[in-house]
Parts: C-alpha cells; structure tokens; sequence
C-alpha cells in the first residue's frame, strides 16, 4: 500500500465532523497532497450479468483495467467467471482478493441471487471481499473496521438478509468473529466510506457508470465541503503505472496551514436540495458549509427537492439535479439572485469543467519548483486547459 504524501497533511478531531485531515504547512494549487493504495476493491458489476453482457468482459478483476481483446484474457480456472488481463494478475488475485474461498463462495452467491436486484449483488460482493480481508489480510480488516460507519447506519433488512446469505455459502468456521452486527458494520463503512472508480467514459445517455468501488485507508478521513480545496483524480486505465487503482488528491487553490481539506462527495454542480438529502440520506449530516448557507437564503429551494438522481453515490460523480455553468456563473438568477448572492460563482468559473455532460471539477497540474502551472485538470473528463487567471 502506497503511504500518503509524508507529512503535508494529518488526521485531526474537529468539532461535529469526527476526524478530519488538515494541512500542516501552506498548500499550493496542484501539490498532491495524498497518493495511496486501496485497502479494498469490488466490481460494481451485479454477479450475475445481464443476458447481453454474458459471454463479454469488461475489465480485469483485479487490476480492473479494461480488457482489450478476447485473446489476452484469463479467465479463472476454477470458476470460468472471473476474467484477468494477465497471467500475473490472476496469480495475485488467487491469493488475494480472489482466494479459493472467494471462489466457492461467488459461485454459491450467483446460484442464491438469482432473483435479487443488482445492488443487493454488488452489496454481497462487498462483503465477501471484506470478510476475505479478514482472513488474508488482517491488518487491512483492521484498518476497515476503525473507518466511519456503524450497525444503524446501514439499512437493517439489507444487512440481515445479506448476512443469512454469506452464512449459508460459507462455512463459518472459517470466517472467526462473523455476526450480524459485524455484517451490518462493514456495510455501513462501505456506504459512508466507498470511492467509486468511475468509467472514463461517457456513456450515449450522458452518463458515465462505476466500474468499481475502492475503500482508502487514509482518504477515508477527508470531511465534505460543497466548495472543496481539494479533489481526487484516478488513472485506472494506466497502463504505465502498476498502482493504476491508486487514489491521487491534489489541491485546488493554495491553503494555509491549519485548514481542513475537503473533498466534495459528489459533483459540485449538484443543486442545494440534492445535496442536503444526499448527504443527510447516505453521509448523516446536514452540511452548513460556506455556499449552503448562501443557497438555503434562495427561494427556489423548494422546487428541486425529491428530484434525486439514480445513480450509486459513494464519494463519487453523479448526475444529479445540477446547476450549468451558466446558472452557476451568470450575473442574475431565475429566481432574482444576482451575484452578489453568490460568492462562490468564481469557484464554478474557474474550476468546473465546462465539457457537456461532464461535471469534473478542475485542478491545476502539480507545481514545478516555486511556479504554480497555468494548466488545469479535469478530474472526470482528464481534459487539460489554460488557467485564464494566471495567464493575466
Ligand atoms: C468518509 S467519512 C469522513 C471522516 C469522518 N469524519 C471520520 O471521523 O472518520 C464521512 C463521514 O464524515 C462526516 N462528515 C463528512 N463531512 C462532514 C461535514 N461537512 N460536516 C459534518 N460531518 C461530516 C459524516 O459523519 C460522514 O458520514
């Protein structure tokens, strides 16, 4: 696992925010400040494939890179339902992530899943990959267990039927300490902790599907902000980089020491309504920041609540009911809001990507020596473009 940039960032308690990472030294635009490996990664592919996908595969289930041909496939020689890009990554996956006993127990899982809906599938896959951690990797199931996340905060009935589940596949003896309570705590540290590796991309539809989720043992430890200083990039179709499900955070703007880093769980043209419920229905807190207490002052509220988009949200991109750039950035709003109102329309001009569809927030590149570089990364789409305000 590849350790967070030393010392530029570290985990502290906040006031009604838990533990938070803070800079412990001026940040600029562009520095990374965290570079780690997950601890823990899923398909978010449903077990069992819809009828047209049966015979094709996607992307390799371990490194999740995306399969180019049909010949350079391995498939697993036990199970025929797992599909590697190389022979070293199936090696590696059989003594990991898919160990004989992830297996015996996926085959089991598709014969009992048959008739459940895809996310009680992706669900299953979790936590089959988290009690495999449990046994080929302690020290990781550890680190899973100390995240954010308890019993209530995952849905009863999905944790008790997923957990009769993986009883009934897998013989218990082998799994030590495994309980519903357990079952429900490692779901709720999935669902509040999860980073979604994205499709890079978009689909006909405009949208762009999970390929995997990722839990982060130390950007675990990033609070929300709808206006974040930070934002995450991944590589996962790198072919140069052995680490390519590695999860990179680099700084926005320039921050001084003692400020909280923050991400933004979602994409930052996501209204005030969708917001607030997606982070009170999936995260467990009403989110104050900056630019809410702004647009709670603005009377249209009311209209976009309930309209919330369909998508997997963990930490992730979505389509929600967003704000265009032009809403965002305009002088004067529908409802009356003139800029005035709306102290952070810089923020959406200067860092969110204009492309159609695309949603990115946009970081600059990492500084070289004392200059911060004048181009900017979409974190979504990867288009690069000049920064106009430094090229004034
Ligand atoms: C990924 S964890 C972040 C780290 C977490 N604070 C901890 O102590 O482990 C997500 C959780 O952090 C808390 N959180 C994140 N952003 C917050 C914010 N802006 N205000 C209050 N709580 C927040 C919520 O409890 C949320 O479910």
């Amino acid at each position: 696992m590849a350790a967070a940039v030393e010392g530029v960032i570290r985990v502290e308690e906040v006031a009604g925010r838990g533990r938070a990472l803070v800079a412990t030294q001026p940040l600029r635009a562009g520095e990374i400040v965290l570079r780690e490996s997950p601890i823990l990664v899923y398909s978010a592919l449903p077990l069992i494939k819809p009828q047209q996908h049966q015979n094709s595969s996607y992307y390799c289930d371990y490194c999740f890179r995306t399969l180019s041909s049909a010949s350079s496939v391995f498939s697993c020689p036990c199970c025929s339902a797992l599909h590697f890009c190389s022979q070293r990554c199936l090696s590696v996956a059989q003594s990991s992530s898919h160990s004989p006993w992830v297996c015996q127990a996926l085959c089991r899982l598709r014969d009992s899943l048959s008739l459940q809906p895809p996310e009680r599938q992706v669900q299953a896959q979790f936590l089959v990959a988290a009690y495999n951690i449990a046994l080929v990797s302690p020290a990781h199931f550890q680190i899973l267990l100390s995240l954010q996340g308890r019993v209530f905060d995952c849905d009863a009935g999905d944790a008790q039927f997923l957990h009769s589940l993986i009883c009934s596949v897998c013989p218990p003896t082998q799994l030590p300490g495994v309980s519903l309570e357990l079952s429900a705590a490692l779901l709720a540290k999935d669902k509040l902790n999860a980073f979604c590796l994205m499709e890079p991309l978009i689909q006909k539809n405009g949208q762009r599907s999970v390929r995997a989720y990722a839990i982060y043992p130390t950007a675990s430890f990033f609070n929300h902000d709808c206006l974040p200083n930070a934002c995450r990039f991944d590589y996962i179709d790198s072919a140069s980089d052995a680490n390519n499900t590695d999860m990179i955070i680099r700084m926005i703007h320039d921050v001084p020491q003692g400020r909280e880093i923050c991400l933004s769980y979602f994409p930052v043209n996501m209204n005030y309504s969708s917001r607030q419920k997606r982070l009170l229905e999936d995260y467990g807190f009403s989110c104050d920041c900056d630019r809410c207490k702004v647009e709670a002052t603005w009377s249209d509220n009311e209209d976009d609540a309930g309209e919330d988009g369909e998508d997997e949200e963990v930490m992730e991109e979505d389509q929600d009911e967003e704000m265009d750039a032009e809403e965002t950035s305009g002088a004067e709003h529908e409802n009356g809001a003139s800029d005035s109102d709306f102290p952070h329309a810089y923020f959406f001009l200067r860092y969110m990507c204009n492309e159609e569809n695309c949603g990115g927030t946009l970081a600059p590149l990492p500084p070289s020596g004392s200059s911060t570089s004048n181009v900017l990364e979409c974190n979504v789409c990867g288009n690069l473009k000049k920064d106009e305000v430094i090229n004034q």
